[in-house]
C-alpha cells in the first residue's frame, strides 16, 4: 500500500523536522535525490557530460532544490542553464551555488535541451499557475534535445500546475516524465488528472517519516493487499459458507446487465449466486450454475446483495429495493438503485445498521448529492459517504472509495478501456460478490475497483473492449494475483 499525505500535515512534519537540524539540511537532502535521478535519467541519453538541463525556477524553495540540483549536475560537466521566473526574488544560496558550478541564468528558452527541471512551484503553490509561468511551461513542452528527441521532463516534487490536495489540474500544467518528491507522496500524485501528469514518481526519503504523525489523505492498495484480502476456498469450505451473493439487476427492458452483474459476480469468492428478477430466464441459460428467482423476496438465503445495475425505475424496481434495504444484510446500490433514492423517498429504509456500498459513476452521483463530484473528488466522495453512511466507490478513470470517517482510497488500475456500456454492471456483481464472502465494505470496494481495472487493461490487449470482455478478463487476472 502506498499512502499521501495533505500539504498541511507535510509542512507539519517538515517544521517539526528541521527544528532538529541546520538550515538547509532537507532541501539539501532532497536536491541530492533529484540530481541522482536526473542523472540515472541523462545516463540514458547520451550521458551527463555535456548533456544540456533547463532549470525553470520559481521564487520557493521548489526553485531552491532545482538549482541545488543543478549545481551538482554541472559538477559532472552537465550545461545547466536557469531560467529565473522572478529574478528579482530567487532562492540566493541556490543560485549562488550553481553559478559556483559552472551554472549560467538565461533570460530565454534555449534552443535545445535534453532536459528541463521543473522547479517553478511545488507545494507552495496556490490557485492555477499564474499566465507567465504558464507560458513558459507551454514552450518548455516543445523543448527538443539530442537528435531532435523530445527533451525529458523531470518535475520536482510536483508537477507545476496541478492542485497538489485534490489531483485536480485547473489550467496549464506540466507533463513530467518524472517526478521526484520528498518525504512523503501527496494527494497529487495519486489522484485524477494530475496522478497522470506526474509520469514515474520517485520518492526521495529526506527524513520525514517518523514527524509524518497524522492519518494519510489517500490510500493507493497494490497487488500484495488485494491478495491479502480475497478469500481463497479452504479444504472444509462448501457452497454457503465461502457466502452466497444475491443479484438484484437487470429488467425486461435491460436483460444485459442481469447477465453482466451474473458474469461479475460469478468471477468473485462466493459459492454461489442468486438472481432475482425479470432477466432470470436469460440468466440461467447463459449461467447454469446461478440459482434463479423472480423477485428478491422468493431468493433464498443470501449474505450480500447487488441492486440496481439495469433495474429500470418502476414500482417493482422500488419494491425490489425496498426488498433489500429491508434486510440486515451488506447491500451494494448501483446505478438505478441510485437514482431511485433522489428524491428522499427511501430515506427511512437507507437507515439501516447493515453495510451499504453506492457505486455512483458522475451523473448518477450528481443527482445523488444534488452536485457534481468537480474538482476535489475524493472530497465529494467522502462527504457523500459520511452524509448516506455507505462506503461510495466514485467511478472515474482514477476510481476513488470513501467511508463514512473519510478514509479515502485512489484506484490505480483505471483503463479507458472500461469505458464501455455494461463494465459497471460488471463491477458491482464482483463486489458484491466480495461483500458476500465477507470482506469488509471499503476492503470489497477497493479490491474490485483493482481487480476489474485489470481486466480491462488485460482485454483491451486483444483489441476494443465489450463490457463480456472485461468480465471474461476477471479470471485470468485473478490467476495473475493470487497465484
Ligand atoms: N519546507 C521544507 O522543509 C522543504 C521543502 N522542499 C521544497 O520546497 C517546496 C515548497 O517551497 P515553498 O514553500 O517555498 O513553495 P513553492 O512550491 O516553491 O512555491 C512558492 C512560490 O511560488 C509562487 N507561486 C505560488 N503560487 C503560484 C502560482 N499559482 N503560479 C506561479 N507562482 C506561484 C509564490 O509566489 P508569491 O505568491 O509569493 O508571489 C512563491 O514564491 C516543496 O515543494 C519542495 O520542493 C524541499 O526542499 C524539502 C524540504
Ligand atoms: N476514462 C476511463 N478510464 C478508466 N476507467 C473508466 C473510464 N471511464 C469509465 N471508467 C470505468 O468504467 C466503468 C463504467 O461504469 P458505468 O459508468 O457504471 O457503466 P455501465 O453503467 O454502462 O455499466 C467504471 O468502473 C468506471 O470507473
Amino acid at each position: 500500500m502506498r499512502r499521501a499525505w495533505r500539504v498541511s500535515d507535510v509542512r507539519s512534519a517538515e517544521k517539526s523536522v528541521m527544528a532538529g537540524l541546520p538550515e538547509g539540511t532537507l532541501m539539501q537532502r532532497a536536491a541530492a535525490g533529484l540530481a541522482r535521478r536526473c542523472a540515472l535519467l541523462l545516463d540514458g541519453t547520451g550521458g551527463v557530460y555535456g548533456a544540456r538541463v533547463l532549470l525553470l525556477v520559481g521564487s520557493g524553495d521548489n526553485g531552491g532544490d532545482a538549482l541545488y540540483a543543478g549545481a551538482a549536475l554541472a559538477r559532472r560537466g552537465a550545461q545547466v542553464r536557469a531560467l529565473l521566473l522572478t529574478p528579482e526574488r530567487v532562492h540566493l544560496a541556490g543560485l549562488a551555488a550553481l553559478r559556483a558550478a559552472g551554472g549560467f541564468t538565461t533570460r530565454d528558452l534555449p534552443p535545445r535541451s535534453e532536459l528541463v527541471v521543473d522547479g517553478i512551484v511545488g507545494i507552495g503553490a496556490s490557485g492555477g499557475l499564474r499566465p507567465a509561468a504558464a507560458a513558459i511551461v507551454r514552450q518548455a513542452g516543445e523543448l527538443r534535445g539530442r537528435g531532435g528527441a523530445r527533451a525529458l521532463v523531470v518535475a520536482v516534487d510536483v508537477p507545476s500546475g496541478v492542485a497538489v490536495d485534490t489531483g485536480d489540474v485547473p489550467g496549464e500544467a506540466v507533463t513530467a516524465d518524472v517526478t521526484v518528491t520528498f518525504g512523503c507522496l501527496k494527494p497529487a500524485h495519486v489522484l485524477g488528472p494530475a496522478a497522470i501528469r506526474c509520469g514515474a514518481v520517485d520518492l526521495v526519503d529526506i527524513g520525514l517519516g517518523p514527524a509524518l504523525v497524522t492519518g494519510p489523505a489517500v490510500r493507493v492498495p497494490d497487488a500484495a493487499d488485494i491478495a491479502a484480502w480475497w478469500p481463497r476456498p479452504g479444504a472444509t469450505s462448501d457452497k454457503y459458507s465461502r457466502g452466497v451473493v444475491g443479484l438484484a439487476t437487470g429488467s425486461a427492458a435491460y436483460p444485459g446487465a442481469a447477465l453482466l452483474s451474473t458474469s461479475g459476480a460469478l468471477a468473485g469468492p462466493t459459492g454461489m449466486v442468486r438472481y432475482a428478477g425479470s432477466a432470470h430466464a436469460e440468466v440461467v441459460r447463459a449461467h447454469p450454475s446461478v440459482v434463479v428467482a423472480d423477485k428478491v423476496a422468493d431468493a433464498g438465503r443470501v449474505q450480500a446483495w447487488v441492486c440496481g445495475s439495469g433495474l429500470g425505475s418502476g414500482p417493482q424496481a422500488r419494491t425490489e429495493l425496498r426488498s433489500v434495504l429491508a434486510t440486515s444484510l451488506p447491500v451494494l446500490l448501483d446505478a438505478d438503485a441510485i437514482n431511485l433514492l433522489v428524491g428522499g423517498e427511501h430515506a427511512e429504509d437507507l437507515r439501516r445498521d447493515a453495510p451499504l456500498v453506492l457505486t455512483p459513476h458522475d451523473g448518477e452521483f450528481t443527482r445523488l448529492a444534488g452536485e457534481s463530484p468537480g474538482a476535489d473528488r475524493a472530497g465529494a466522495a467522502a462527504r457523500l459517504a459520511a452524509w448516506t453512511n455507505a462506503v461510495v466507490l466514485l467511478k472515474g478513470d482514477r476510481t476513488v472509495v470513501a467511508t463514512p470517517a473519510g478514509e479515502i482510497w485512489a484506484n490505480p488500475t483505471g483503463s479507458p478501456a472500461l469505458a464501455t456500456a455494461g463494465s459497471g454492471d460488471v463491477l458491482a456483481g464482483l463486489l458484491g460478490s466480495l461483500l458476500a464472502a465477507g470482506v469488509p465494505p471499503v476492503r470489497a470496494a477497493v479490491a474490485a475497483a483493482y481487480v476489474h481495472g485489470l481486466a480491462g487493461r488485460w482485454a483491451a490487449r486483444h483489441g476494443p473492449v465489450t463490457a463480456p470482455d472485461v468480465a471474461a478478463a476477471l479470471r485470468p487476472v485473478l490467476v495473475d494475483l493470487l497465484g
